[in-house]
């Protein structure tokens, strides 16, 4: 009963989400031109992308900020692989922030001058499977997931758009010293949103006053942000991207160990086996529950 059409780009050995990509485009990226002071948020799908994006916008954008200006997320920081808004990449007054799922091979070369900053975003895999699973099961252009069964087999064997996740967190971080890099947890962003947004700006080198701080953390927890259609991407989804039912949205649960309530106790064995061959040399911590 599974369909198994790929609903995935396969170019440049990385599986590109299928209607959004430019394949000219992409063959020329090692050569896109990086500024020293371009930011980008870089991550595997589903691990904190929307929601790193709204912290850096609120860190960069008074505006946005004190609510003076009404802008969508993604329009000031686009994706730059998925150029949905055709913004004007060359054009664009800096400092340019961007978001982005590529792997560490493929992002332009000019990343690693380590002026231009790269904030990478992870998350504990069983709960990126978990949301990817739903996620898939709404959103037109993705494969749709069946049953959980299904789709672990899919992500575990990187038959998804982003390909493996274990190759995407290891590349990264095995190649963190050629580029200027901090990592983030998903789980400690949202164990401690104040520390996490102050660690990012230390990183950034952006001043912010006591009242800054305050007014980004309270703008991008979860309740906030899935209320605020700015924030939440919700017309992104209907109008852009398409979705297959009016049910669903981008900001589903944002809780940490929502995979238990997904996986079954043989499903979970099968995962920790898989997750300790690919990741047990690998210094990066997780948690898995809060
Ligand atoms: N503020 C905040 N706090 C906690 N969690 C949040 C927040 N914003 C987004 N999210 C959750 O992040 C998940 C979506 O991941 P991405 O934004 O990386 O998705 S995408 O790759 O850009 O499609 C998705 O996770 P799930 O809820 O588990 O599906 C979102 O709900």
């Amino acid at each position: 009963h599974s369909v198994s059409v790929s609903n995935y780009y396969k170019i440049l050995n990385y599986n590109f989400e299928f209607p959004l990509v430019d394949a000219d485009f992409l063959e020329n990226l090692d050569d896109f031109e990086i500024r020293d002071d371009d930011v980008f948020i870089i991550t595997y799908p589903k691990s904190g992308t929307i929601w790193t994006q709204q912290i850096l916008s609120l860190i960069y954008f008074e505006g946005h900020r004190n609510r003076t200006e009404d802008m969508a997320t993604l329009d000031r920081i686009p994706f730059l692989e998925y150029n949905i808004r055709k913004t004007d990449f060359l054009n664009r007054p800096s400092p340019r922030l961007f978001c982005s799922h590529l792997p560490y091979y493929l992002v332009p070369k000019g990343l690693k001058n380590k002026k231009a900053k790269i904030i990478y975003v992870y998350r504990n895999p069983k709960d990126v499977m978990t949301s990817f699973f739903h996620f898939s099961n709404m959103v037109v252009a993705l494969e749709a997931a069946n049953d959980m069964e299904h789709f672990m087999k899919r992500f575990l064997d990187g038959n998804v758009v982003g390909s493996r996740w274990f190759d995407h967190v290891r590349g990264w971080y095995e190649h963190r010293h050629d580029f200027s890099i901090l990592f983030m947890m998903y789980e400690e962003m949202k164990k401690d949103l104040r520390s996490s947004v102050l660690k990012i700006s230390r990183f950034l080198e952006k001043e912010l006053s006591e009242e800054d701080v305050e007014a980004i953390v309270k703008q991008s927890t979860f309740q906030n942000m899935k209320s605020d259609p700015k924030a939440n991407y919700d017309e992104i989804l209907k109008y852009e991207i398409g979705k297959r039912t009016d049910e669903g949205h981008f900001l589903r649960k944002g809780t940490v160990g929502d995979w238990k309530h997904h996986l079954t106790v043989e499903q979970n064995e099968r995962f920790d086996k898989i997750f300790q061959r690919n990741m047990k040399d690998l210094p990066l911590k997780f948690i898995w529950d809060l």
